[in-house]
């Protein structure tokens, strides 16, 4: 069996809503990601954000109510905050698992700054809905401070703000030392603090990166041999959520184009994950895209279960 080096992306079931939810579910994700190890991969981790990071931004908008010297923390401060807070849970639940497997390996959270484009037009449209339902006087106090809501007739309102696009991972380089030298590395949490650079300095934007849009960059920055995105379903599904929903076991890059058009994929959930696939395999030109849950992971690694994207 030959080493095989992959980034694996973590979605909101990984880690759970809460922060009991996240230390409990942290535990079982541990379980899959030694699984891997213990198949012979090389993982550079990558997870969700969206719940974590607007519980830290509501907690220091309510700090800064109670205590008018604490000022409110910037949304990049808080991705920051939730890089730390769930690389601390993974790093530790990954390290137990895999020491009680006999596998003693280094396993290290990157705090990881990725630039965006000040112009991105993300940032004069915000799409990335975040954090929980809120009632409508809430909304009004959002709208009131600038920020963008979205409103779900009969369930209430959620908070959006920008996912621009990634354009440099200013930490690669880090990264990719710790990967080579086989160690387990969990980097661009949350997608990345977005930063905007200026001359030699970077200054962190309001928005939030797509988490399955820096994975397929990760993947293809570091030429890893596959993208493996865990998430809620045990496969891609076309017709999803219909009578005739069927399982999507192999597609290649040009298929997944044509599910695209044909509107296969939701648009914030399975799109930016087919979206994802499709940069990773035409940068690299080689490797495979696993979409899965956790599982159904180790059969996938092996062909037997997940939906699997190759040039
Ligand atoms: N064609 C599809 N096949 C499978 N799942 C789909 C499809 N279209 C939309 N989905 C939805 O995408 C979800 C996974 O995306 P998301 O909820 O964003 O998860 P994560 O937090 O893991 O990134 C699935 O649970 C499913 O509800
Ligand atoms: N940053 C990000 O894409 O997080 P979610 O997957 O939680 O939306």
């Amino acid at each position: 069996m030959s080493r095989k080096t992959a980034v694996v992306s973590l979605g909101h079931d990984a880690l759970g809503y809460t922060t009991g939810a996240q230390r409990d579910a942290v535990k079982v994700t541990a379980g899959a990601l030694a699984d891997l190890v213990e198949e012979d991969y090389q993982l550079t981790i990558t997870h969700s954000n969206g719940p974590q990071v607007s519980m830290i931004h509501k907690a220091m908008t309510e700090l800064h109510r109670v205590y008018i010297d604490y000022t409110p923390a910037p949304m990049c401060v808080c991705s920051a905050m939730s890089q730390g807070y769930v690389g601390y849970d993974i790093q530790n639940a990954l390290r137990s698992e895999l020491l009680s497997r006999g596998i003693p390996k280094s396993v290290s959270t990157i705090l990881t700054q990725v630039t965006v484009d000040p112009y991105d037009e993300a940032f004069y449209e915000p799409t990335k809905v975040i954090g929980r339902y809120m009632a409508k006087e809430d909304a009004e106090t959002e709208i009131k401070k600038g920020n963008y809501v979205r409103e779900y007739p009969g369930k209430g309102y959620r908070r959006v703000v920008a996912a621009p696009k990634p354009i440099d991972i200013v930490e690669i380089e880090a990264i990719r030392t710790l990967a080579e030298a086989d160690q387990v590395v969990i980097a661009c949490g949350g997608g990345g603090i977005p930063v905007i650079e200026q001359q030699h300095v970077l200054k962190g934007a309001s928005a939030v990166i797509e988490k399955d849009a820096i994975a397929g960059k990760l993947a293809a920055d570091l030429n890893c041999d596959e993208l493996i995105i865990l998430t809620g379903v045990e496969c891609v599904y076309r017709n999803y959520g219909s009578e005739n929903q069927t399982p999507v076991t192999a597609m290649t890059v040009a298929e997944a184009k044509a599910e695209i058009n044909q509107g296969q994929f939701e648009a914030g959930t399975m799109l930016p994950k087919i979206e994802a696939a499709i940069a990773y395999l035409e940068k690299v030109k080689k490797g495979r895209v696993l979409i899965t849950s956790m599982k159904k992971v180790r059969d996938a690694v092996k062909g037997r279960a997940g939906t699997v994207i190759t040039q």
